[in-house]
């Protein structure tokens, strides 16, 4: 494990002025000279804060643990190797809801050079972050026992954040999984915005014994409580929350080899009911657009791996 109590700073680029990334109490931390920051807690890999055009562009609740002992309510949680409570006689029963990476220790392995600048010339820092088999608690090792190894990359430009996970088989027998990005976005007033991108697609809507529906919506308003899985979207379509006043897109999501959308948004009563969320109005500052793989299973073959993610622009 990589572990360091003091800060330290590592540069990017020779003569551009620097990004530095430090790592304290768990947390890596890093920002780009034009102001933009991500903060990464190795515990569950979860991204806690992503600060772009001088705001704070992620929801983390005030009664989110962040001291290892349960997961982080907000940011960006990863969901792996189960979406939700797993199913019943399934490899991933013995497992808790939506998996363990979100509740296990990573590792941090550092920062990749194949990633100095984007492509309008501003700079970009990609930090890397690991998790295998060996990593696991023995809880976990025992519920799901297959040699695999997680890297999940983070990178940071001056207009994006984005996450990307790389899946390997490292065992002898073939594994299936779901995986999704559990993107807690910040938004001043559910209210005032609206999703698009989501019409004529089938969801699964989970408030309502998991029924089948096609949406209407060509823009999504949240008036109550909202858990939906729409499945089989293009990738490259990006999903956009935009300002219901004025249309204007506050974040566009594309993904990759990522082919399901869950809209979350507990509403007053659930929101009351999650001992980690506040405080209780806190629901209207939050829209969970979840990019993930979770209407079937992905398998992978001894030896194999899998590679999907996200891009997230904020305020286009
Ligand atoms: O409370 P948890 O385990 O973090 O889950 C939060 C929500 O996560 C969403 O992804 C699920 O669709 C919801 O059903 C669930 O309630």
């Amino acid at each position: 494990m990589v572990r360091s109590n003091k800060p330290s700073a590592i540069g990017l680029g020779a003569s551009l002025p620097q990004s530095t990334v430090s790592i304290n109490d768990n947390v890596v931390e890093a920002s780009l000279p034009t102001g933009e920051s991500v903060a990464i807690h190795l515990y569950g890999a979860t991204v806690t804060s992503w600060k772009a055009n001088g705001q704070e562009q992620l929801f983390l609740s005030e009664k989110a643990h962040l001291d290892g002992s349960k997961p982080i309510r907000g940011g960006i949680p990863l969901v792996f190797p189960v979406f939700g409570p797993p199913p019943q006689n399934h490899v991933t029963s013995p497992l808790p809801q939506h998996g363990f990476a979100r509740n296990s220790n990573w590792e941090y392995l550092g920062k990749s050079s194949a990633e100095a600048a984007d492509n309008q010339g501003d700079q970009a820092v990609k930090l890397d972050f690991g998790l295998s088999h060996t990593m696991l608690s023995e809880e976990f090792r025992k519920a799901w026992p297959y040699e695999f190894g997680l890297v999940y990359s983070v990178t940071l430009t001056k207009t994006s954040l984005q996450t990307q996970l790389q899946v390997r088989n490292e065992g002898t027998q073939n594994f299936e999984f779901q995986v999704l990005m559990h993107t807690y976005l910040n938004i001043a007033d559910i209210s005032a915005i609206r999703v698009k991108n989501l019409e004529s697609k089938t969801y699964i809507d989970k408030t309502r014994e998991a029924t089948s529906h096609t949406e209407t919506s060509p823009a999504l308003a949240i008036t109550g409580e909202t858990d939906r899985v729409y499945q089989n979207l293009d990738p490259s379509v990006p999903i956009i929350v935009s300002s219901a006043a004025d249309d204007q897109p506050l974040f566009s999501i594309t993904r990759e080899a990522l082919a399901d959308v869950v809209v979350w948004n507990p509403w007053i009563e659930k929101a009351k009911g999650m001992a980690d969320f506040g405080p209780d109005e806190a629901y209207k500052n939050m829209i969970c657009v979840e990019a993930g793989s979770v209407s079937g299973w992905q398998t992978i073959e001894a030896g194999d791996s899998w590679e999907g993610g996200q891009t997230i622009k904020s305020r286009l």
